[in-house]
C-alpha cells in the first residue's frame, strides 16, 4: 500500500503516524506546529495536519484529548475563553486563521459550527434560517422566502415545516432542531462545517438523516466532525485523526486507520481499550 506520510520528517523519533494523503488532492485546512493551552494547561501540542479539500474527517480520541478545542480553534471561538492562548499556523483557505487581521464574521460564515445540542435561535423558523444571511447582509429582502425554502429542502425539512415557518422552532424534535441548524448553517454557503459530536443527541432515525446529509453535501463542504461513535466514524469519513493526550497521535484514511493503525495507543482506543 502507498504510503501517505506527511510529516514523518518533522518527527524523526517516529512517534505518530499521518497518513492523510494531501499529495494529489487540494488542502483546505493545513494546521503547522499548532499548541494551544489554557493559562497553565497545555492542551495541544505540536499538532501539523492537512485536510483534503471536500472531504469528511472525523476526529476521534479519548475524551480530554483535545479534539473540541482543536475544532474551536478553526472558526476562533476560543477566542474569548479565559486563559486562553494558541501558537502556531492554522492556514484555512489560504488565510491564516490566528492572524490579528482576520475578519472574524467572515471567516466563521465561511466555516459554520455545529454542536452537540440543537441551539435553534428564540425566533421563528425562518429567522433562524435567515439569521445568517441577514447578519451577513448576503440577500435582499425579495429573495428571503427562496432561501428560506431552498435551506429547509435541502436538509428535508420543507415538508415538515413548511406551514409553520413563523413558529417556534422549540416545538420541533431535537432531530428536526438540528436539521433546523444545519439549514441555519447552509444558508449562508460555508465552505466547511466543523461539527462537535452533532448526532450524539439523536435518535437512530434522526442520525441516518444528518449523516445521509454529510454524504450528499460533500464535496461543496469539507466537513470536521468529532465523534466518539467509532462506528459512525466508520461509516462517513474519509479520513480518520486519533488525538491522544493533545497531540495528533495517528492520521490517515479511514478503513487504514481502522484495519491497520500503527500507533499502540490507536489499536488500544479503536478496540475498546482506552476511552
Ligand atoms: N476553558 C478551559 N480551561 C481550562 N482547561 C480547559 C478548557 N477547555 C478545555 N480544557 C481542557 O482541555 C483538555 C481538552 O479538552 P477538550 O474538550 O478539547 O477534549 P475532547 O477531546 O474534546 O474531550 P471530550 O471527548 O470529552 O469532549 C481537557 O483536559 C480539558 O479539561
Amino acid at each position: 500500500m502507498k504510503d501517505l506520510v506527511i510529516d514523518r520528517e518533522e518527527d524523526p523519533g517516529n512517534k505518530t503516524s499521518q497518513r492523510t494523503d494531501v499529495s494529489t488532492s487540494r488542502t483546505i485546512l493545513n494546521v503547522r506546529h499548532l499548541d494551544i493551552g489554557f493559562g497553565d494547561k497545555h492542551v495541544i501540542q505540536d499538532v501539523n495536519l492537512a485536510m483534503p479539500t471536500g472531504s469528511i474527517v472525523s476526529l476521534i480520541g479519548p475524551t480530554g484529548s483535545g479534539k473540541t478545542t482543536f475544532l474551536r480553534s478553526v472558526n476562533r471561538l476560543n477566542d474569548k475563553v479565559s486563559g486562553f492562548w494558541t501558537k502556531g499556523s492554522i492556514n484555512l483557505l489560504d488565510q491564516e486563521v490566528l492572524s490579528k487581521e482576520i475578519d472574524l464574521l467572515e471567516l466563521r460564515r465561511q466555516v459554520g459550527m455545529l454542536f452537540q445540542r440543537p441551539n435553534p435561535f428564540p425566533m421563528s423558523i425562518k429567522d433562524n434560517v435567515l439569521a445568517g444571511i441577514k447578519a451577513h447582509k448576503m440577500a435582499p429582502r425579495a429573495a428571503y422566502k427562496e432561501i428560506v425554502q431552498d435551506a429547509l429542502e435541502k436538509v428535508g425539512l420543507w415538508k415538515a415545516v413548511y406551514d409553520r415557518l413563523d413558529d417556534s422552532p422549540f416545538r420541533l424534535s431535537g432531530g428536526q432542531q438540528q436539521l433546523l441548524c444545519l439549514a441555519r448553517s447552509l444558508a449562508v454557503q460555508p465552505k466547511v462545517l466543523l461539527l462537535d459530536e452533532p448526532t450524539s443527541a439523536l435518535d437512530p432515525i434522526s442520525v441516518e438523516a444528518v449523516e445521509n446529509l454529510f454524504s450528499k453535501l460533500v464535496p461543496e463542504i469539507t466537513f470536521i466532525v468529532v465523534t466518539h461513535s467509532l462506528a459512525q466514524a466508520k461509516r462517513i469519513s474519509d479520513y480518520t485523526m486519533f488525538f491522544f493526550d493533545g497531540k495528533l497521535m495517528e492520521s490517515g484514511v479511514t478503513s487504514e486507520i481502522f484495519e491497520n493503525p500503527q500507533m499502540p495507543e490507536t489499536q488500544f482506543y479503536i478496540s475498546g481499550r482506552i476511552g
